[in-house]
């Protein structure tokens, strides 16, 4: 695997690849990676000639009082877990490669951007739009992956491919997760031993959610019974908890085919995120 951190590399390594005919596949993320991210990477392998896999814990989408330091890096390991998965190409920009001095443009994807984290985390998915734009552009990809625990991030990402004219495909893969229903993120590694075992609640909570929604419990009702249960299990707030239509993430009063619940949820230092079907 060539861990490449230059544009001009980058571009001379994948213009290879496509004066050949192969098809390649970019796999973005923040690094510190799990199996989450590897069962994208699998997917990849499986999809494409060639993987390239992002590793750029991204500024832009952080703000001011949020996790941007504190956020895990650990690239030495992570490469490590690349190789062992055939990965062609490690794309570590640096910020002064992704952003030169005087850098000034930003995408924003209106309306999809304004509930759930957009609303709990201004600007944020201006960053994300933003950086991933970059990558596609850098890559030059005719697949991108990304997974469905960051579904308004997917939904967001297939309207600016869509909008800008992107030429590739956006594959959304399945949440990954632990034997308890905790969807794998970077982020739990901030849990403690005793928070760890509390955040099964947020699955099991949405679970139960949807369960009665689907039984005929108001919407109303079961979120709220919903929040209580995980402010008992000794999550410090809930962000949003909400039932959305799964494309348009329009606020929904009452269960249709494509509805889907969103949670964020603060417990110590960790805010985790999920989302489930309704049916
Ligand atoms: N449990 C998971 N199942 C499937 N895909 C996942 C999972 N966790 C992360 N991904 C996907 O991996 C890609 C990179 O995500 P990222 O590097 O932010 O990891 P993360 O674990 O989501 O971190 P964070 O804690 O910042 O949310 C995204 O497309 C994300 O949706
Ligand atoms: C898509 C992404 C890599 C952009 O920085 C990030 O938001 C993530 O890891 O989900
Ligand atoms: N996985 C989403 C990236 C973020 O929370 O910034």
């Amino acid at each position: 695997m060539q861990t490449i951190r230059t544009l001009g590399a980058l571009r001379a390594a994948t213009a290879a690849w496509r004066k050949a005919g192969e098809r390649i596949a970019l796999v973005p993320t923040m690094g510190a990676l799990h199996d989450g991210h590897m069962t994208l990477v699998r997917e990849a392998r499986r999809l494409a000639d060639r993987v390239i896999v992002s590793i750029f814990v991204n500024p832009m989408q952080f703000g001011p009082n949020e996790d941007l330091d504190a956020y895990p890096r650990r690239e030495a390991a992570d490469a490590a877990l690349l190789v062992a998965e055939s990965v062609d190409l490690l794309w570590a920009p640096d910020a002064a490669v992704m952003y030169p001095q005087g850098h000034a443009s930003r995408i924003s994807v209106a309306g999809l951007d304004a509930p759930l984290c957009g609303a709990a985390r201004p600007g944020h998915f201006d960053g994300v739009s933003t950086v991933v734009a970059k990558l596609f552009n850098q890559t030059a990809p005719d697949l991108a992956l990304f997974g469905e625990k960051d579904w308004q991030q997917l939904a967001i990402i297939r309207r600016m491919a869509l909008d800008l004219d992107f030429d590739l495909d956006i594959v959304g893969v399945p949440t990954v997760r632990e034997a308890d229903g905790l969807a794998l993120s970077s982020r739990n590694a901030y849990l403690t031993a005793e928070e760890r075992a509390a955040a099964s609640a947020l699955p099991r909570t949405m679970a139960q959610a949807a369960t009665a929604i689907s039984g005929g419990e108001s919407v109303a009702a079961a979120l709220d019974t919903a929040r209580q249960a995980l402010l008992a299990a000794g999550f410090a707030s809930v962000d949003y908890l909400e039932l959305r239509d799964a494309d348009s993430l329009a606020a929904l009063d009452s269960p249709c085919d494509t509805a889907r619940l969103f949670v964020a949820a603060r417990l110590g230092k960790a805010r985790l995120i999920d989302n489930i079907p309704l049916n």
